[in-house]
């Protein structure tokens, strides 16, 4: 491939993710720590700094990566907190991007809203780190289980909870034992039946069930899985030293078997979590995992890319619940919006998509411009064109449209809309086979239609989700 051609993809790629963020962060990036300004902070973190030709640590050496985890944690979390040597290294950036990803998650109403302002999650795997747990109650004040199976792990856990007595009643470290609640075992054996589809079965210590107690709820579980197969595919990159015992890093059947038991267990556990998630290390695997998701008949499945450096990891999502599908569109006011199409059948893929989004303008009268090389169409609508789209094809969503001034006409089969004409583009981008994101974008962000968009991507979103969705989401 040309160095071109390289760049062109590298810019696209860039440009696509910067309109992403824009639209309420579909891929989560932190800002890259100054290492400079910590090293001039911390004294024990300048050793470790090479400041030409530009401030950098050597990724390769597991005390720095350490000890700036501890530096990072302090400065931008007042957490106190410790690892001991060759044990998982967290990246603090990175995981950061988890917690914001499921605070978007959790606050967004794509399933119903909690009444409760105190979130409690479920880390699975949580490790002498203890990371997510620290991280969110130091964020957001939740409150955690977080499991392990190793003696160390739960020892370094218990540590760190303990060393930041101002958020450790929120968190409670739960020891897994390895051989599993005997009334479980036969159970797991006939699902395990039905969830074997090739040697790689989950064959270890319980995950959730037999591990969440019998009263318990949870607003949400996460996981940063073990993700290797075998310990040389998980020492394959020795660029970086994030340490990491075999324990932590692998699993017979790698991170694909481990949440394949994730899910499985999920469908026992169904009411008592609002959301099962988990982290997925390489993107192969979730397309595999989302399958298997709507065979088990979840209601609604989220995934989003965390992007940290040159890392990419995937979030995946899903719950059991009835979903609101009105509410997953942004609201008024806002240039850019969206939602994505998700469970779509192998035979409808964004051109189909397309066509049908400017068959349903056209069909209202909308001049529309249907351009199949940038997968986009262009929509301009007038007074008279508005006009003539039927209140009641524009639902109460309309009345919450707070900005715009509205009449009815004295029959009360149109809106009366203001003396402008409203231009605006819808895109669709291919995410993973079966799910497409939907954008509109408004040209004029100051017009007094942009309350009128909303409700006309909306109005859109319910027609395409009726045409091309087979499953509800
Ligand atoms: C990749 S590490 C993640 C550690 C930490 N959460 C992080 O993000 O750095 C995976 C962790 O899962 C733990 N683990 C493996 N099997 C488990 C199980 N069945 N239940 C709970 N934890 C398990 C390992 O001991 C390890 O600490």
């Amino acid at each position: 491939m040309s160095e071109e051609i390289k760049e062109v993809r590298k810019r696209k790629r860039k440009r696509k993710r910067k309109e992403e963020e824009e639209e309420g962060g579909s891929v989560y990036a932190e800002k890259a720590p100054d290492f400079g300004a910590l090293a001039s902070l911390y004294p024990s973190f300048h050793p470790f700094v090479k400041l030409c030709p530009h401030p950098s640590i050597d990724w390769s050496d597991f005390n720095a990566t350490r000890e700036l985890t501890r530096v990072l944690l302090h400065h931008r979390h007042s957490l106190n907190w410790w690892i001991p040597d060759g044990h998982l290294c967290p990246t603090v950036t990175n995981r950061s991007n988890y917690i914001h990803w499921l605070h978007h998650l959790l606050s967004s109403n794509f399933i119903s809203n909690h009444p409760n302002l105190s979130l409690r999650g479920f880390d699975i795997g949580t490790g002498a780190s203890c990371i997510y747990p620290l991280l969110a109650a130091s964020l957001h004040g939740w409150s955690f289980v977080g499991s392990d199976v190793t003696d160390v792990a739960i020892e370094w856990a218990q540590r760190n909870v303990d060393s930041n007595p101002h958020i450790s009643q929120l968190i409670e470290i739960r020891k897994v034992q390895a051989n599993a609640d005997a009334s479980c075992v036969g159970l797991q054996h006939s699902l395990n039946a039905l969830f074997t589809t090739d040697n790689n079965t989950y064959h270890g210590p319980p995950i959730l069930v037999g591990v969440v107690q019998d009263d318990e709820n949870f607003d949400f579980c996460m996981c940063n899985p073990p993700f290797f197969q075998s310990l040389e595919e998980a020492g394959l990159n020795p660029k970086t030293s994030c340490g990491g015992t075999s324990h932590e890093m692998v699993c017979p059947g790698g991170e694909r078997a481990f949440i394949t038991r994730i899910i499985q267990d999920s469908t026992q556990l169904k009411d008592r979590f609002r959301w099962f998630t988990s982290m997925v290390g390489k993107k192969s695997n979730l397309k595999h995992l989302i399958s298997k998701l709507w065979e088990v008949g979840v209601t609604i499945v989220k995934t989003t890319e965390f992007v940290q450096g040159r890392t990419h990891r995937w979030g995946l999502a899903w719950s059991f619940l009835t979903p609101m599908h009105k509410s997953s569109i942004s609201l008024p006011d806002k240039k850019n919006t969206s939602f994505m199409l998700q469970g779509l059948q192998r035979q409808h893929g964004a051109i189909n998509v397309l066509e049908a989004v400017k068959s349903h303008f056209s069909l209202h009268g909308l001049s529309c411009t249907l351009n199949t090389s940038s997968f986009t169409v262009d929509v301009t609508a007038s007074k008279d064109d508005c006009d003539s789209i039927p209140s009641n094809e524009l639902p109460i969503i309309y009345k919450a449209v707070v900005c715009q001034p509205t009449t009815e006409t004295s029959n009360g089969s149109s809106l009366n809309l203001p003396h402008e004409r409203l231009c605006f583009r819808i895109s669709v981008f291919q995410q993973i086979p079966g799910t497409l994101l939907v954008k509109g974008s408004l040209q004029d962000t100051n017009s007094p239609l942009s309350g009128t968009f909303s409700v006309i991507f909306r109005k859109l979103e319910e027609v395409l989700r009726d045409k091309f969705c087979t499953k509800s989401v």
